[in-house]
Order: structure tokens, then C-alpha cells, then sequence
């Protein structure tokens, strides 16, 4: 297990940021934490990466009580991203990875060959205040990985990027978890979480309220209703059945009902020819939403 808390506890004066939240974040996975805004996500990544501490509970890294030692194996990408503008792109780098204990040889080996993969040599010697924000943000995402973290927290990393930057982002992070990389991905951005994550942990009001691979947490949002598409009717729908017609295709959706698929499809045989057969799965926006709102109406 690469990262696990237990019962962990946070409040700032009246507010409660975190409830006994027991996350448990398997090696070389990439780790969707998804919630609202205030739902306390930015609070838990200050406390692996040591920037604030728990009121209670356990922080363990490998097996091991987080410590110290631990902040050169964390990356991390915040999400008010943090360069100094009057610094040049590569000193910038070169600062970030010599805090994170590369030694100067390594660290400029690794920035340009970063920067040559990325396509932003021609940057290095511009300075951050002169780059438009993508360009920033690429330099950041770059500074975050270069002395190759096992654990990766990314706060909304793909905000600020263009269709074609955010694909590069996200092949890279791709690239990361299969060379072993542990990736947290705090994100309000069901489509990349869909796209992204092996698991996924929703948090809302400070308590995690379901956790598990997204094909776990889609099949337990299942509601059994299927969209059904008929055409060349031998018998008359179901008035109930609320179908709409267009170009001689029938379309409706019908529940389960306790049968099971192939006893639907089979009584749905003897309608008609079946051009449309598809179990209505909810999307992770879906599931967000539906979640979120239902704890806010009690
Ligand atoms: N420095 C602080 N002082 C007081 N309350 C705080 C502080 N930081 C966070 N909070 C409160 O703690 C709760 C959790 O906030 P947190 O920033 O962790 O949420 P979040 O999930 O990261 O939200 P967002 O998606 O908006 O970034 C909120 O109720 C927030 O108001």
C-alpha cells in the first residue's frame, strides 16, 4: 500500500475540513479524489505533503508514520501554481529539483531532456512572467515530476490547458503510472477521471461517502433500465411504455423488473426486430451530482 490514512481528523476553528477519513491509495495507481468545492480534498493534500497537520489520526506511507523523509518522494502540482516570475524557465527547474535534493549535474540532464521532449527549449531562457498560462503551467507540470516522485499529487492539473496540451498532460501522467508512479488526482473533471483513474475516492462535507474502481462504483449505481430501440413492429407497444417513433425506429427505455437481460430481450423479441439493446450505465458526473445533491437534501 503506497499511501493509507486512518481516521483522519481536521477542523479550522468552526470548520470541519476532514471526518475520520480512511483513504487507502494501492502502489502504482492512478487516484482519483474527487468532491465539491469545500469538501476538503485541498486540506487532506496539505497533510501528505506536510504542509499542515492532521488533528488526529495516521498519515502512512509504505507502512510508515509520514515524516520529513518522505517530502522528496512526494511531487506535487498545486492548484494556484507557484513560480517566480521574474525567474527564467530553466532556472526556475533547476531551483525546483535542487530543493527536491537532485544533485546540479542530474538536474540539468533532466531539464533538458524534459524540455527537448516537450518542445520548449526555445523557452528556457524566457522568463515565467513572459510565458502565457498554459506555457507556465507546462513548466510547473515539468518542475513537479523531475526528480521522478513515486508519489504524484496533482491538484486540477489539466485547468488552464488547451485540448492539445491537456492530451500531452494526460499522456504523460499515463506514461508516469507505467513506470511505476503513484498518481493522486484531485480533479473536478469527470471526463478525465473516467479516462484516468483506476480508482477513485468522492468526498463531501468532509467524509469520504463511497470509494472503489470506477467500473465498482458505476456497477453499484446500476438502475437496471435499459434504452431499447424496435423497428418492423409485429404487435403494438405497450402504451406504457411512453415510445417515441422517428423514421419508423421505436425507442423507449424499460426497467429489469427482476428479469434478467436475456428474458427482456427475448419478450422484447416478439415486438419487433431489435436495433437497440443498451443498459443505461451512469456516467461519474452522473454519480457525483446525484451523490452530492442527495446528502445536501439530508
Ligand atoms: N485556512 C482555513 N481556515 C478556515 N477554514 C478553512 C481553511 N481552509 C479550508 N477551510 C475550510 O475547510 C473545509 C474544506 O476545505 P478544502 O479547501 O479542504 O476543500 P476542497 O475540497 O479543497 O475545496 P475546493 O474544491 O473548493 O478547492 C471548507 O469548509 C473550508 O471552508
Amino acid at each position: 500500500m503506497m499511501l493509507e490514512t486512518r481516521k483522519l481528523n481536521k477542523t479550522y476553528g468552526q470548520n470541519i475540513a476532514l471526518t475520520d477519513l480512511d483513504l487507502k491509495v494501492p502502489n502504482g495507481i492512478i487516484f482519483g479524489l474527487l468532491g465539491p468545492n469545500g469538501a476538503g480534498k485541498s486540506t487532506f493534500i496539505r497533510i501528505i505533503n506536510q504542509i499542515i497537520d492532521a488533528d488526529s489520526g495516521q498519515v502512512l506511507i509504505d507502512g510508515m508514520e509520514l515524516s520529513p523523509k518522505h517530502i522528496s518522494q512526494i511531487g506535487y502540482l498545486p492548484e494556484e501554481r507557484g513560480l517566480y516570475k521574474k525567474m527564467k524557465v530553466w532556472d526556475q527547474m533547476l531551483y525546483f529539483a535542487r530543493l527536491k535534493g537532485l544533485s546540479k549535474s542530474e538536474a540539468k540532464e533532466r531539464i533538458h531532456r524534459w524540455l527537448s521532449k516537450m518542445e520548449m527549449l526555445t523557452w528556457r531562457d524566457k522568463k515565467i512572467e513572459d510565458l502565457s498560462k498554459g506555457m507556465a503551467q507546462k513548466v510547473q507540470f515539468i518542475s513537479t515530476i523531475l526528480h521522478n516522485p513515486p508519489l504524484l499529487i496533482l491538484d486540477e492539473p489539466f485547468s488552464g490547458f488547451d485540448p492539445v496540451n491537456a492530451g500531452i498532460i494526460k499522456d504523460e501522467i499515463l506514461e508516469l503510472k507505467k513506470q511505476g508512479t503513484t498518481v493522486i488526482l484531485s480533479t473536478h473533471r469527470m471526463e478525465s477521471v473516467e479516462l484516468l483513474c483506476d480508482q477513485v475516492a468522492l468526498i463531501n462535507q468532509s467524509r469520504k461517502i463511497l470509494d472503489g474502481t470506477i467500473r465498482a462504483v458505476k456497477n453499484s449505481f446500476r438502475p437496471e433500465v435499459y434504452s431499447v430501440s424496435l423497428e418492423h413492429l409485429k404487435k403494438d407497444i405497450p402504451a406504457e411504455w411512453s415510445a417515441k417513433v422517428v423514421d419508423g425506429v421505436w425507442s423507449f427505455t424499460l426497467p429489469l423488473s427482476g428479469k434478467s437481460p436475456n428474458q427482456l430481450l427475448g419478450e422484447l423479441m416478439t415486438y419487433g426486430e431489435i436495433v437497440r439493446f443498451e443498459e443505461l450505465v451512469p456516467s461519474m458526473e452522473e454519480i457525483f451530482i446525484h451523490q452530492v445533491k442527495s446528502m445536501q437534501h439530508g
